[in-house]
């Protein structure tokens, strides 16, 4: 993904100015980075800047994130800043962004995806497998914690927040023997090297939208959606447009441990997901694989999966059963 480049755009009439607005964490200001980079590709003559500011999400650290309101919480005020006139536009992990977006804003623009996978890391072990009885393990994620607590019983599985560098701290302090992250962002901040293991995506299917940048703009902003085209990767936006409808569907939220990952085979998408209650023991898993040209073929593929998982008691697994 670092590798990418974006030829200088034809555009008739190319930004002069735009600001980025990014949480100032290490990871969101390296996407910011990222995103400053490619657009000063596209168009060189433009002054891009970056606004970085502090979230909700990022002030509440010694809550579960499940517990405190979930998605949106890191999306706020970058909406405000767009709302002012502050910022042009909003670089987030798209895995942070609700599956519906608020009256006014859109997603705009999905770039190209880096490895989607999480990751094992740990300063002794080499794999998951070879973790002794009783070994702590660290994750946010109800999702991750719920495919752990299936598989291995005999683990500890504890909470683990804070910013990517805050979590390897606690990991290099020894409060856990290892902890699981997306994949993403280690590689992202140079720390691929600390990755022990790749979990494989059956069964650690990652979060709809996983290792995807995505960029929030007002939809009465007049040129930027243009402006931001040559940004956009279609595989992408394709894989995860259906990952997000099951999320969609399924009333997707950090209470609920929630997997959705689409992957390209040639021109067909192969889609996985499942629901599952916190402690693994009950689960509903549904694939689906088809040809997939434009939006609506890869939404009405993750609609599919979505009744499929319905039609098996996904709803006994929400908290709030389904949305309406
Ligand atoms: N939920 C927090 C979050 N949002 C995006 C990433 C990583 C980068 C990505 O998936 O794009 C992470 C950290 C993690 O899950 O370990």
């Amino acid at each position: 993904m670092s590798q990418t480049s974006f030829s200088p755009s034809q555009h008739p009439n190319p930004p002069v100015r735009l600001v980025i607005a990014s949480r100032e964490s290490r990871l969101a200001m390296w996407q910011a980075e990222y995103v400053r980079d490619c657009l000063k590709q596209c168009y060189p003559g433009c002054d891009v800047q970056i606004l970085g500011m502090t979230t909700r999400g990022d002030q509440i650290l010694d809550r579960a994130l499940s517990k405190v309101g979930g998605k949106g919480l890191f999306v706020k005020e970058l909406e405000t800043a767009l709302e002012d006139g502050r910022a042009d536009l909003a670089v987030h992990s798209l895995k942070d962004m609700p599956m519906d977006m608020p009256a006014g804003f859109d997603l705009t623009c999905v770039m190209e995806r880096e490895d989607a996978r999480d990751a094992f890391v740990s300063n002794d072990y080499a794999s998951l497998e070879d973790l002794p009885q009783g070994a702590v393990v660290g994750t946010s994620s109800l999702r991750r914690e719920s495919v752990l607590r299936a598989r291995f019983p005999h683990l500890v599985i504890e909470p683990l927040r804070g910013n990517l560098d805050t979590r390897m701290g606690k990991l290099d302090g020894g409060q856990y023997q290892a902890i699981i992250l997306a994949a993403a962002g280690l590689k992202r901040l140079g720390l691929g090297s600390r990755i022990k293991a790749l979990l494989p995506y059956d069964p650690y299917t990652p979060a709809a939208g996983q290792g995807a940048l995505g960029i929030e703009t007002l939809s009465s902003n007049p040129h930027i959606k243009e402006w931001l085209a040559p940004l956009n990767d279609l595989p992408t936006l394709l894989a995860v447009s259906a990952e997000r409808m099951v999320s969609r569907q399924l009333g997707g939220s950090c209470e609920v441990p929630l997997a959705a990952h689409a992957t390209w085979d040639q021109d067909h998408l192969h889609i996985r997901s499942f629901v599952a209650s916190v402690d693994g023991q009950a689960s509903c898993l549904a694939s689906s694989k088809g040809p997939v040209k434009n939006m609506e073929e890869a939404e009405a593929l993750g609609f599919a999966v979505a009744q499929d998982l319905i039609a098996q008691g996904a709803a006994s697994l929400l908290p709030n059963g389904l949305p309406k």
